[in-house]
């Protein structure tokens, strides 16, 4: 069994982050009210746009907690976050989607989102993009790391201090590579394989662009903080 070792920096930078990802949750009453609603096309739309906007809302909250994340340029700061939001949500529903839901939740919210209008040509993507994340068994700390990762992005749009973002985007690499070697020792490759989900992020990200095109496109309303982030309206 290989040994791992973790730095004094790497315990506390770990603690800090698991922390951030426990206490921004998506709130009980939002996801209450997946069960309780009714379930027409326009009430799942209703329901899952306030579930995104305050997956906006816990994702801010979170990224504020990545330590040297506010040391940042203020304008990276924003451009980091508009960058990679879509990214952490997929992360973070994936996460909602495959286990963190009391029993029952997950099908519900399974059944909302396939009948929320969204066509079938993005439903197929996303699912199997929830599917091959619940195939991972990640643990909390993995996942923690793994969307610090994809917010710390460097090469966002309109990013200016790129390097400033490398060094904290090491820095969580370094980390997760040593959780990997700890929590899946029989696996050598699974780092690489948690890496590459985030080249299939990438790809989810273009079918969300689409997906908010064809919304507005049917007259579809969102909140100002989803026009916000997303730069549309
Ligand atoms: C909350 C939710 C969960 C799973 C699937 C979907 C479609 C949603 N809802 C939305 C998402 C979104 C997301 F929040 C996480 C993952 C992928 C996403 F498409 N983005 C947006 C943008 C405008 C309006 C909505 C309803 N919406």
């Amino acid at each position: 069994k290989k040994k791992v070792s973790f730095t004094k920096e790497q315990q506390a930078l770990m603690k800090v982050i698991i922390d951030a990802y426990n206490k921004h949750q998506i709130p009980q009453d939002v996801a209450k009210k997946l069960l309780q609603d009714k379930y027409s096309t326009e009430e799942n739309f209703l329901l899952l746009t306030e579930m995104a906007t305050s997956q906006v809302q816990v994702l801010v909250e979170f990224t504020k907690n990545i330590p040297g994340f506010l040391s940042l340029d203020r304008e990276d700061q924003i451009a980091l976050l508009k960058g990679s939001a879509v990214e952490a949500m997929f992360l973070r529903s994936a996460q909602a989607l495959n286990k963190k839901m009391p029993i029952g939740h997950t099908e519900v919210l399974e059944e909302r989102i396939r009948k929320s209008g969204i066509s079938e040509e993005f439903i197929k993507p996303m699912f199997n993009f929830y599917k091959s994340i619940g195939e991972l068994h990640m643990v909390l700390e993995e996942q923690a790391l793994l969307t610090t990762i994809t917010i710390l992005t460097p090469d966002r749009p309109y990013v200016k201090d790129q390097p400033a973002v490398e060094r904290l985007q090491e820095t969580a690499l370094d980390l997760l590579r040593k959780m990997c070697v700890l929590h899946h020792p029989q696996e050598p490759q699974y780092f690489a394989r948690l890496l590459g989900r985030l080249t299939e992020l990438r790809t989810l990200s273009h079918y969300h662009a689409e997906m908010l095109a064809s919304w507005r496109v049917n007259d579809h309303k969102f909140t100002p903080l989803l026009c916000e982030i997303w730069d549309v309206q």
